[in-house]
This record gives C-alpha cells, sequence and structure tokens, in this order.
C-alpha cells in the first residue's frame, strides 16, 4: 500500500520495494524516518518526542518563518527559536501521486498552533510535497502570501538531520570557498577548507551556495548522503557536540552526536519578502550519488 494513513501520521511505501519508505509525522508535517532499502538514513533522538508536546529532535523539522531566534523584528521577534511550522499540526491533503509515492500536507493560521499565531498575526498557505523515489526523497514547499494588502517576509529551512557511521570519520565536501556566518564565533569568514571535518561542536551558516553544488556526506571516502537543493542559497552545517547534547533533555543517546550531522538547506541569511498573492516556492532532494568533488569556483 503506497500510502496509509493513521491519526498521527502518514506512511509512504515505494510500491516496487516495501522495504523503502517514508513516515511523515502530521505534527510538523515532519520527516521522521526514511528507510532506503530498509537501510535508516536520517537521525532520530531515542528521547524525540513524537506525541506533539515538543518538536521532533531529528528527521527533517520544518523552519518557518524565522530561523533561529530574531531580535529584531516587531512580530517574528515574539516568536519562539526556528518559528511555527515545527509545532503546528499540518493537515493531511492526501496522495497526489501512485508512483513515485507522493504526499501533501497543508498549513494556514486557523490550524496553526494558536499561541504563536496570536504572536505572529500573518496570512500564508504552506504546501509541503513529499515524494517518494526508488533511491531519493524530495521535500518540496510552497509558501504562499493570502493576505490582499500585507507583505510576506519569512524565512525557510529543511533542518534535515542526517544519520552516519561515525563524526570523526566523516566529512562534508563542495562547501570550500564559501563566505560563512559562525554562529558560535559571531563572526563572517571565507571558509577556504577543502571540506568540513568535525572536531567541536559546528555551527556555520554557508551562505549563497550554488545549486550547482551537490553537497556531500562523505564517510572514510565514502558517499554516504548527497544532497541538492532548488531555491535554498543557504547550508546551515550543525553538530551539538558534547556540551550541547547533554543540554537538550530530548538529544538521547548523548553519545548521538557521534552519529548525526545536520545540513541544513535554507533561505536564513535574509528573508524572503513576498507581495500580496505570490507564491515562493523550494526544496531539497536527498539521493546517493559517486563521490562528486566539485571545485566550482
Ligand atoms: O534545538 P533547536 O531549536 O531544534 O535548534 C537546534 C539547532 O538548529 C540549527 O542548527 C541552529 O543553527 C543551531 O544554532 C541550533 O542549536
Amino acid at each position: 500500500m503506497p500510502v496509509r494513513e493513521t491519526e498521527r501520521e502518514v506512511v509512504l511505501t515505494h510500491p516496487t520495494d516495501d522495504t523503502t519508505s517514508v513516515h511523515i509525522l502530521k505534527y510538523g508535517a515532519t520527516v521522521y524516518s526514511w528507510k532506503l532499502k530498509s537501510e535508516e538514513q536520517l537521525w532520530l533522538s531515542t528521547a524525540a518526542k513524537l506525541d506533539g508536546s515538543k518538536p521532533v529532535r531529528g528527521g527533517i523539522p520544518l523552519v518557518f518563518p524565522v530561523f533561529g531566534k530574531n531580535e529584531t523584528d516587531e512580530y517574528l521577534s515574539k516568536l519562539p527559536q526556528h518559528g511555527l511550522a515545527r509545532n503546528s499540526t499540518w493537515e493531511f491533503l492526501g496522495q497526489t501521486k501512485e508512483n513515485p509515492p507522493t504526499a501533501q500536507f497543508g498549513l494556514k493560521p486557523e490550524i496553526s498552533n494558536p499561541e504563536l499565531t496570536k504572536l505572529w498575526p500573518m496570512d500564508f498557505l504552506l504546501i509541503l510535497t513529499v515524494e517518494l523515489g526508488p533511491d531519493y526523497l524530495k521535500t518540496a514547499i510552497e509558501v504562499e502570501n493570502t493576505s490582499s494588502s500585507k507583505e510576506l517576509k519569512f524565512n525557510w529551512l529543511f533542518h534535515t538531520y542526517f544519520r552516519i557511521e561515525d563524526i570523526e570519520g566523516t566529512m562534508v565536501s563542495n562547501l570550500a570557498g564559501m563566505k560563512v556566518y559562525d554562529q558560535l564565533l559571531k563572526e563572517s569568514y571565507v571558509d577556504k577548507h577543502p571540506v568540513v571535518t568535525f572536531n567541536e561542536e559546528t555551527d556555520v551558516i554557508y551562505q549563497n551556495v550554488s545549486p550547482e553544488r551537490a553537497i556531500q556526506i562523505v564517510d572514510k571516502g565514502v558517499q554516504i548522503h548527497t544532497l541538492k537543493r532548488y531555491n535554498l542559497p543557504d547550508t546551515v552545517v550543525w553538530n551539538p557536540w558534547v556540551e550541547k547534547s547533554r543540554g537538550m533533555a530530548d538529544f538521547e543517546p548523548k553519545t548521538g552526536y557521534q552519529q548525526m550531522i545536520c545540513i541544513e538547506p535554507g533561505h536564513v541569511h535574509d528573508f524572503v519578502t513576498l507581495a500580496p498573492g505570490k507564491k515562493w516556492d523550494a526544496y531539497q532532494l536527498l539521493c546517493k550519488e559517486e563521490l562528486k568533488y566539485q571545485a566550482i569556483q
């Protein structure tokens, strides 16, 4: 059965391979599991809440309308870190394709977390499309400004937690030479390292990364994940390492930072500004490709 709905989630199974599936929680429209031929591709904390009590620690939480914690905008500054999409229950809109199995989820103010829409009283319609390919997972977002008069200002980001074997043997490639904002150092610089490696807490926004760059997660020389993007110019690279993991109650096991890396495609270095009635769309595509070291200037 390509699409199965329960009260709290929707499960897509590939029609030609029932060991390939994706589970989407209606809460936050959060993909929390993507198995490719029985092998889980995403990291999920063993203490992740899947009951709607708090955003899911793992999988692909959705960040909208603000990335991080805003301190300056009259309304966005009132929202919690990463906004309201990941802690609102979305509506399952149904299956749009049999093969590859594709499902859509919608969010609008009327069904969003009322505590948060009170703080950010904007008109919007979000449509998330989840497409399960035989060897890829595509998550696409459409944001519509449903106001007839006001501009809609927002960030968007897919907060993707990739499962890896061992953080110390892992590197991320094809981000070389990009201007970054380091959220820990609170400074900008150009990352001249040929690849990104990890030996401490890492929290860096790579800005304006050309869509030609296929971002790859490489484990001891073998490509294990490839991320492609449309209309998502920025990429956040995050690993909480020891102390930060210890400080997050829902991050378990505490050694879990060794088996995960967040590569988060988004539009976060500035805001998207959408005129009344207009739409904006973007997608991330998670797939497997041979190692492709790109020296794109
Ligand atoms: O704990 P959360 O609100 O899910 O945020 C988890 C992380 O998200 C992003 O990766 C940010 O760059 C980090 O600064 C933040 O710690």
